[in-house]
């Protein structure tokens, strides 16, 4: 089953102080089975972010299509549906996780991913104990549980960030960088999570700056200077 196509994507920006509107990407196409990971190559100011934002619709795109299988709405143009629609599959089907963390003041770190639990309606009690799990997972230091997250070092920010996204197993994740301010350590972590994910189902996109990262993890990678999809492994299926 084909889980998301982008469909000659493009993104323009309008710069008003110069009066100038300008490109940052054009014809993108590629697509993702169910529990794919697609890395996406490019340099810098290529317009990688620009694609991620525009999947989770930070950025409503300008021409093209983004089509996504819904679970809850069947084959969707996340370039055109309602607001409405788009907040539910927010909470529910698609993850987005980049280095800055935006969340609710005055919540702390256990709190925050407590709430994202909450949301995909699990028990007070399962919630509790499964971002501690995470928590631990993360190897986030128990003292700063209950702290509020707004003083928390750049690393702990984003372990915190991909904490929250990914104990709600998103059917679709989105990761923008989710390893650029963190130890080797805890980038081995954020592998055994995204291995763990892939194999629970979920479908991945994801910018790495670290290639190495993304070795034996993707499936396949689009880069943005040649236009072009590559499957990089094959998924090996035994019989019986
Ligand atoms: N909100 C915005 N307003 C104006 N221009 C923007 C905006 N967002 C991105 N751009 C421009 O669009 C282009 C693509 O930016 P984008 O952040 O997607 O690149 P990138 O490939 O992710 O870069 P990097 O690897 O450096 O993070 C850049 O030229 C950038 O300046």
């Amino acid at each position: 089953m084909t889980m998301l196509e982008i469909k000659d994507f493009g993104k323009r920006f309008t710069i008003h102080h110069l009066e100038k509107t300008m490109p940052a990407i054009e014809h993108i196409n590629f697509s993702l089975e169910a529990g794919e990971f697609i890395g996406i190559v490019g340099k810098s100011g290529s317009g990688k972010s620009t694609i991620l934002k525009s999947i989770y619709r930070s950025y409503l795109p300008d021409t093209g299509n983004i089509l996504y299988n819904s679970a809850r709405f069947g084959q969707v143009d996340l370039a055109t549906i309602s607001e409405r629609e788009m907040l539910y599959l927010r909470q529910y089907e698609i993850g987005y996780v980049s280095q800055f963390l935006n969340v609710m003041p005055r919540t702390t770190c256990r709190q925050l991913v407590i709430n994202a639990l909450l949301e995909m309606g699990e028990s007070e009690e399962v919630a509790l104990k499964e971002s501690g799990e995470a928590l631990t997972h993360f190897e986030m230091d128990p003292k700063l549980w209950d702290s509020y997250p707004n003083t928390f070092s750049g690393g702990e920010k984003l372990r915190l960030n991909i904490a929250m996204a990914t104990v709600k197993n998103p059917r679709l994740l989105l990761l923008d960088e989710p390893t650029a301010s963190l130890d080797q350590q805890s980038k081995v972590k954020v592998r055994e999570m995204i291995e763990k994910l892939k194999n629970k189902g979920t479908t991945l996109v994801g910018i790495f700056h670290d290639i190495e990262f993304m070795e034996g993890l993707c499936d396949k990678v689009y880069d943005i200077q040649s236009r072009l999809q590559t499957v990089v492994k094959e998924t090996i299926t035994y019989e019986s």
